[in-house]
């Protein structure tokens, strides 16, 4: 099977274009989607790329419908990326049974271990083949690419900032899983995908990627204080804040009084996230 774009629907914002797709991926062996928002800038020049990846129960709609990004995007002439957060109707027994394990929870690792092993390779579709793809299709700047996430996909855009810094040139978050292997949804989330051995789960553990590896960049991150998953201790950025000061990575850890864990926090912060990642997208 080629990896043909298909467009699904199209629509015009800001003077840009948000647009929908689905393409079959190598990497999850099954049809994936994606939407991406292409500013105005990109009719006459190619662009910066930044992707966005979303958390527990979201599609690649989320983002595009409630985050509000388009109108800086098209200001600063970024492209914006967000990919479906797993690979769907796979086949798999238990897939849609729960919502923090399986579809709409890929949580951007490899999966190792069966019954996921199969189609859950999320951290290579991400890192290499959507990138790949989006390369191949649209006027972009291949080596001006950042990447920036909420919960699950806080976690998914630290650990593939930390495992890649050549590729992405910065990396942000709102509310992360900051330190997946000390809470709960890792717990959960690493046993099913890579099985019970704990150190596999390291190399996908913000807080323990940042022992190794410091990004040149600052990162950036927003933490609602009344975020409920925050305080059942999903989210630990304490925990990468003390890490990174160890290591000597320059963090800009925000605390947002009264905010949650909603798109409603995103929204109120997303032009500092954008005007963050332009300073290195755009220098
Ligand atoms: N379904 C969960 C909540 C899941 C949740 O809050 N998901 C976040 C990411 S971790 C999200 O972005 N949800 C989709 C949305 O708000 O549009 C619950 O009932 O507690």
């Amino acid at each position: 099977m080629s990896n043909t774009l298909r467009p699904k629907s199209e629509y015009r914002c800001f003077d840009g274009t948000v647009a929908y797709y689905s393409h079959y991926s190598a990497s999850c062996d099954c049809e994936m989607s994606f939407a991406v928002y292409l500013p105005p800038q990109a009719q006459l020049k190619s662009v910066p790329i930044l992707y966005y990846l979303s958390g527990l129960t979201c599609t690649e709609e989320n983002f595009m419908t409630k985050a509000g990004a388009q109108q800086y995007a098209a200001e600063l002439g970024i492209m914006l990326v967000a990919p479906d957060t797993s690979p769907r109707n796979t086949g798999i027994p238990g897939e849609d049974e729960s919502w923090d394990l399986g579809s709409g929870a890929g949580f951007y690792v490899d999966a190792t271990v069966k019954p996921w092993q199969k189609h859950y390779q999320m951290y290579t579709y991400i890192t290499k083949e959507l990138p790949a793809l989006i390369i191949q299709n649209f006027p972009v700047q291949a080596d001006k690419q950042s990447i920036f996430g909420h919960s699950m996909g806080g976690h998914g855009a630290l650990i593939c900032a930390l495992k890649n810094p050549e590729q992405y040139l910065s990396v942000s978050a709102f509310a992360p899983i900051a330190a997946p292997i000390n809470c709960p949804w890792g717990d959960k989330l690493f046993t099913a995908y890579l099985g019970e051995d704990k150190s596999k789960w390291a190399e996908y553990d913000a807080t323990k990627l940042i022992e190794q590896t410091q990004l040149k960049s600052t990162i950036m991150i927003d933490q609602g204080t009344e975020d409920t998953f925050y305080q059942q201790k999903q989210l630990l950025p304490e925990n990468f804040a003390t890490a990174s000061k160890k290591a000597n990575q320059k963090l800009n850890l925000r605390w947002q009084t009264g905010y949650d864990h909603s798109y409603f926090m995103i929204s109120s912060f997303i032009k500092d996230h954008m005007e963050h990642h332009s300073i290195y997208l755009n220098n």
